[in-house]
């Protein structure tokens, strides 16, 4: 799978950035506390596992900081794409 250099513009739109060296993408979300952060992270944790393609993310409270990278290429692929679109519309839900 070939690295991609750019993140499509709905990613983008979303809060999605592109890290400098172009191998990852990062959002901060945002929920209304605690118990709703950790909600995402389980529901995220399910289509991960099912991708086998899994975020490196932070929760501090009501925040969870995320990074998409794919390890085995070193870089940025669709994996980390797909698995950001499916992020954005379970934060959404
Ligand atoms: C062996 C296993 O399939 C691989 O290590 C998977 C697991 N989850 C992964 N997650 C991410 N973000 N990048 C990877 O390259 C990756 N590889």
């Amino acid at each position: 799978m070939a690295n991609l250099t750019e993140i499509p513009a709905a990613l983008a739109a979303s809060g999605w950035q592109l890290s400098t060296d172009k191998q990852s993408i990062h959002k901060v979300f945002k929920f209304a506390d605690f118990r709703d952060a950790m909600s995402f992270m389980v529901r995220v944790s399910y289509e991960a596992e099912a991708a086998d393609h899994h975020p490196e993310w932070l929760n501090v409270y009501n925040r969870v900081e995320t990074t998409l990278t794919t390890h085995d290429t070193g870089g940025l692929t669709q994996k980390d794409i797909d698995l950001a679109e499916a992020m954005d519309k379970i934060s959404e839900r």
